[in-house]
């Protein structure tokens, strides 16, 4: 098969879809692999590191498109890369749809097979694509309320940790899956106050063993929410409800009564946010203020730290590249449910159905619109 991989196009993203290690184990087994000029450049990836690993350096992302069978990227394609997609080819990358009408509009015009990273699954009911972003994301939104909590930066001058004699700033984690539970972790360990909330009594079972005290573990509800958000200085959105568009959890009422100068991060914001008050930000300017709350919601947060999220997320996507290069999409999907689970859009199809929910669309069971001799393997 020939894969190509354009360079990431989003404001201040220098992740990329393949590293030159990832390269050389599909070269060696027999695949052709195109890479965008200065793709990886940004992470210490150069052009010779990839020529060196098999792949052939290609001056444009058009030639690219015409030409790969499959798209292997990072970040959700971009209008005009949508428009470059055609039927037969095979589009593997983050997604996001139930946030975004009209990049599910143009995948479904092209004709293309859209497999997301986020709704790939496992044995043990994990997002195995999502998650190594998530640990990043997680990890990454302590510093990034720690650091707008400071009054330079607008914040209140909270410390997370205080100091002897002043007590802790307190950390409000909504939702204990990956994320959450980093964040948590992360801001334990700067020595702060933390609370966590989720749905799951199973989860909150587990954390409150895991952090053995140190982390309130507390059902999720309105009211549960709200009592915390209104003594939080700093608030981390971590919810999920894979595929599906996120629940607004902070409402604009709660946010205009929190701490001034408190901070929200809405990690969540890649499934349209989880505070009503939430607008997708850009490394560039990643804050904005609503009612003296200053709101961090960049929805490419591990392109921070693009070297460590490109391996990380690398390592985790690199088998199911090769079982899509070495089958096809049609072989690939149909003999991993796993990897079934993450076909969003195929040949103008909605076939996952968060997405088809959360955009009022119609929605084609996978396996129903796979071709008929595909069907008939898959039930033999
Ligand atoms: N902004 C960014 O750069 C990034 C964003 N993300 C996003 O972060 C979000 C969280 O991802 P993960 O932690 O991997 O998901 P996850 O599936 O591991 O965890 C989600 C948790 O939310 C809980 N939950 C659902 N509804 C809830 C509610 N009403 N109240 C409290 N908890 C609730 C679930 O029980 C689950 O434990 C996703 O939207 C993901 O796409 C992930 C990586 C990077
Ligand atoms: C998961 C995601 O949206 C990201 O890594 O940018
Ligand atoms: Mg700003």
């Amino acid at each position: 098969m020939l894969i190509g991989v354009p360079k990431e196009i989003k404001n201040h993203e220098y992740r990329i879809g393949l590293t030159p290690a990832s390269v050389r184990e599909l070269t060696e087994r027999g695949h052709q692999v195109i890479v965008e000029t200065q793709g990886g450049a940004g992470i210490g990836f150069d052009d010779e590191a990839y020529v060196a690993a098999g792949a052939k350096i290609i001056e444009t992302p058009e030639e690219i498109f015409a030409t790969a069978d499959m798209i292997v990227k990072v970040k959700e394609p971009q209008p005009h890369e949508c428009r470059q997609l055609r039927e037969g080819q095979l589009l593997f990358t983050y997604l996001h749809l139930a946030a975004d009408p009209e990049q599910a509009k143009l995948l479904a015009e092209s004709g293309a097979s859209c497999v997301a990273y986020e709704t790939v699954t496992d044995a043990v009911n994990g997002l195995p694509l999502l998650a190594p972003m998530s640990e990043v994301a997680g990890r990454l939104s302590v510093q990034a309320g720690a650091y707008h909590l400071q009054k330079a930066q607008g914040g209140m001058g909270a410390l997370l940790g205080g100091v002897p004699g002043v007590a802790p700033a307190k950390v409000l984690v909504i939702g204990g899956g990956v994320v959450g539970t980093q964040a948590a972790m992360m801001a334990v360990g700067l020595g702060a106050e933390v609370t966590l909330l989720d749905r799951s009594l199973p989860r909150l079972r587990q954390l409150d063993t895991e952090f053995a005290g140190r982390v309130k573990c507390v059902y999720s509800s309105s009211e549960s929410i709200e009592s915390y958000a209104l003594e939080a200085d700093l608030v981390i959105g971590a919810v999920l409800i894979p595929g599906a568009a996120a629940p607004k959890l902070l409402t604009r009422d709660l946010i205009s009564r929190m701490k001034q100068g408190s901070v929200v991060v809405d990690v969540a914001i890649d499934q349209g946010g989880c505070f009503e008050t939430s607008v997708a930000t850009t490394h560039q300017d990643p804050t904005y203020v609503v009612d003296g709350v200053i709101h961090y919601c960049v929805a490419n947060m591990p392109g921070a730290v693009a070297r460590t999220s490109t391996m990380a997320l690398t390592n985790a996507t690199l088998p199911f590249v090769i079982a899509l290069a070495d089958q096809g999409v049609e072989k690939a999907v149909a003999t991993n449910p796993h990897l079934l689970a993450g076909l969003n859009i195929y040949q103008g199809k909605v076939t996952c159905e968060a997405v088809a929910q959360a955009l009022n669309l119609d929605y084609v069971h996978p396996a129903a619109a796979l071709p008929q001799t595909v069907q008939a393997a898959m039930a033999s």
